[in-house]
């Protein structure tokens, strides 16, 4: 591809991602994907090069833009390289028009940037928001020990026990480590999160949103493979794909529960009233992982956020039920918004009456509200607010 068709590739790709994003489409990354799977004349070296500019367009643009081509002619009006592409050229895009509308910079939409100033994240803090993610694995201690792990590359050791840095794109995937089950991927304020929920050996530990099992397989290491630990989620897509983890990271305790919406209680059957603990990793809109989904600022509205909210309260409501008297309930959201998480926490005290809020263990982030909160330019990890709920005897 020439330098000025990867611009226009961008720009088509773009066009996706917009569309996508109103409609609540296919993430960014997919996008890309699903893009060069028809383009098979498309080398490595092109994939990479459009995909950076996709991602620079998205991260520059602050409203949803008008269309691909006003995201990159913001891009183009940084960067005069980019700009010189814009040359007529076969396959490239035509030349800009001096009158045309371009879409301007942000950090995001303006009324969700006046949420995040109201929660308390700064301008400094909303910039880093947007910065790129390092690459961070967890040692699974079922199989291994950071102390003593050798790996083709040295990681950085970080504040969570078992956790290593290295730079984005390092391919740990292809490591011996991570096809045997040694290491995991899991960012490092996902970790904390973990950590700070307190799973032991031979509790029983209802993880409610388990998702793929990132945080699954954490609880699982944290409790030595020994006691219960349910794996629930409602989206069947998502839970097949915790079996082979947990295969392959030797968590044999790990029992997955596919539940219905809206009969959660019924699908737990007998463990309902016995967890000791229950993760609620609930969704939320991901503003806390804008580093490596930066298109999410784009896909998120005010309702989408109250639909969000409304989800949260009732999984907390499922998880007061299911929690043994005296069991504490560990809330977590990947979110910055106060609708996501302080707000939350204060609506289920109020209406909880008996509930305590209980210190969350994490050795940085700040206090927010009832709970913690991580954000990437203080912490440098993905946006996170934890807190820890303990039920009544
Ligand atoms: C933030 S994700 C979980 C990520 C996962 N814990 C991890 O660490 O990889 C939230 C999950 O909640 C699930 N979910 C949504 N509503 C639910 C419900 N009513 N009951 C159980 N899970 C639900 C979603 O399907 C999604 O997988």
């Amino acid at each position: 591809m020439t330098p000025a068709a990867r611009v226009q590739a961008a720009i088509e790709i773009l066009d996706a991602v917009i569309e996508a994003a109103r409609t609540e489409g296919a993430p960014a990354d997919r996008l890309v994907a699903a893009y060069f799977k028809t383009r098979r004349y498309a080398g490595s070296k092109d994939r990479r090069a459009v995909r950076e500019l996709v991602y620079r367009a998205i991260r520059l643009c602050g409203e949803v833009p008008a269309s691909g081509r006003a995201a990159m002619g913001a891009l183009a009006a940084k960067d005069e390289a980019i700009l010189q592409l814009f040359d007529g050229s076969n396959h490239g895009p035509a030349a800009l028009d001096s009158g045309e509308a371009m879409a301007a910079p942000g950090i995001a939409p303006a009324w969700l940037v006046d949420r995040l100033e109201a929660a308390g994240i700064d301008a400094e803090e909303r910039e880093a928001m947007l910065g790129r993610a390092p690459l961070d694995v967890r040692v699974n201690t079922l199989k291994a020990d950071r102390a003593s792990l050798e790996l083709p590359e040295q990681g950085e050791a970080l504040t969570a026990p078992q956790a290593l840095r290295f730079p984005s794109g390092t391919q740990v995937e292809q490591w011996e480590a991570y096809r045997d089950g040694l290491i995991e991927v899991q960012d490092h304020g996902s970790q904390l999160v973990c950590l700070a929920a307190g799973a032991s050996p031979g509790e029983t530990v209802i993880d409610l949103c388990a998702g793929a099992g990132g945080k699954t397989l954490g609880l699982a290491a944290q409790m030595e493979n020994r006691g219960t630990l349910l794996a629930c989620d409602i989206d069947r897509n998502r839970l097949s794909r915790l079996s082979p983890r947990a295969e392959r990271a030797g968590a044999g305790m790990i029992e997955p529960l596919l539940l219905n919406p809206g009969k959660e209680i019924e699908g737990l059957g007998l463990h309902a009233g016995t967890a000791d603990l229950v993760l609620v990793d609930a969704p939320c809109s991901g503003t806390g992982t804008w580093r490596r989904k930066p298109e999410a600022k784009w896909r998120l509205t005010p309702d989408r956020l109250k639909r969000f909210a409304a989800t949260q309260d009732h999984l907390l409501g499922i998880a007061a039920r299911i929690v043994k008297p005296g069991g504490r309930i560990c809330f977590v959201t990947c979110s910055l918004l106060d609708e996501e998480g302080k707000d939350r926490i204060d609506a289920f005290l109020l209406h909880n009456p008996g509930w305590t809020a209980l210190p969350a263990a994490i050795p940085i982030g700040r206090s927010h509200g009832q709970g913690t909160r991580l954000t990437p330019s203080h912490d440098g990890t993905d946006g996170f607010f934890v807190a820890m709920l303990g039920s009544p005897c």
